[in-house]
């Protein structure tokens, strides 16, 4: 008999996350302090275009303001820079992200590097990735790249340890496998991490020895059950979208659901890492106006 995987319960998880943060988010009200979360959005993907929407919700479900600036796809970078040196001052906006893939005509580290690093809500400013590489023991007082820090808390909320385990990311971006490694190998949480990417001579090869896997590529089922340890905890974080069989898009994962058959534990997709993603991104906003207050 195959034993299925347990699952990885982003959406439950993020619930009760979002429970714990409206409590705090109450505290800073009867202090006076309203966290605010900007977002700029340039251009009409539909995907984008949706997640700054569930930005926006979820600011409003745990009492969070929110401040949107949704702006022309052929926004030249000049006027781009104005808008984000706009809510760098701007008061009631405690913090922002600028939503990525942002078009190509755009310097996306130009952009990033113009934020305020103090408003830097997602994590990604050159400063706060800085501070995450140069920081391994002590406690993080800057913002950590959302994906990353949602893969870690979604295990480390479903009792995985990971002290001491081998973990497998796959794909090197900047918003998830690189500040995922650099997580990971925290002393806090203790990992041996490989970071596989389009290079890597042997990756079933790596998957077979991995305790963890943490599936950022962005090519979908690439990651096979025959290619994984039995036993293992996979997080499947890529997202491509997909034509289904009647010509509609839907959301695919890296992973092959096959894997379930193998896997000890697996994070759904949908219904995973993204959930987190968002909850991480309120769970930032919250933490630096605590910050900002004087209360963490
Ligand atoms: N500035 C940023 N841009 C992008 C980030 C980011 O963290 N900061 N990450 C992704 C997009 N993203 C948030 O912005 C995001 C992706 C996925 C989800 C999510 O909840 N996905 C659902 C499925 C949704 C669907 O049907 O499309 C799920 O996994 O259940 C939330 C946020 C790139 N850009």
């Amino acid at each position: 008999m195959v034993n299925a995987a347990q699952i990885l319960d982003g959406k439950a998880t993020a619930a009760a996350i979002k429970a714990e943060l409206t409590e705090r988010v109450a505290v800073l009200a009867s202090k006076g302090i309203v966290p605010g979360l900007g977002t700029i959005l340039v251009g009409s993907d539909p995907g984008s275009t949706w997640y700054v929407g569930g930005k926006h919700k979820d600011c409003a479900e745990v009492g969070i303001q929110s401040i949107r600036r949704d702006l022309p796809e052929d926004i030249t970078q000049d006027e781009l820079l104005k808008v984000v040196r706009e809510l760098n001052e701007n008061p009631e906006c405690t913090g922002y992200i600028v939503q990525l893939p942002l078009p190509k005509h755009i310097d996306q580290d130009v952009i990033l590097e113009a934020m305020d690093p103090d408003k830097d809500a997602d994590g990604l400013h050159p400063m706060n990735l800085g501070r995450l590489v140069a920081n391994v023991s002590g406690e993080m007082k800057s913002p950590l790249p959302c994906t990353p820090k949602g893969c870690v808390e979604l295990m480390r909320r479903h009792g995985i340890e990971l002290n001491g385990k081998r973990v497998l990311v796959v794909g090197r971006g900047v918003t998830i496998g690189r500040p995922v490694g650099l997580l990971l190998t925290r002393k806090d949480v203790n990992a041996t991490v490989i970071l596989a990417h389009t290079g890597t001579v042997d990756l079933p090869a790596e998957l077979k020895q991995a305790d963890v896997v943490i599936a950022a590529a962005g090519v979908p089922h690439m990651i096979k059950a025959e290619d994984l340890k039995p036993g293992a905890v996979v997080l499947d974080v890529g997202v491509s979208r997909v034509e289904d069989g009647n010509g509609k898009a839907v959301v695919t994962g890296d992973v092959d659901p096959a894997a379930a058959d193998v896997a000890a534990w697996l994070s759904p997709n949908p219904g995973g890492v993204g959930p987190m993603t968002r909850a991480m991104l309120l769970a930032n906003v919250v933490e630096s106006a605590e910050r900002q207050a004087g209360l963490a």
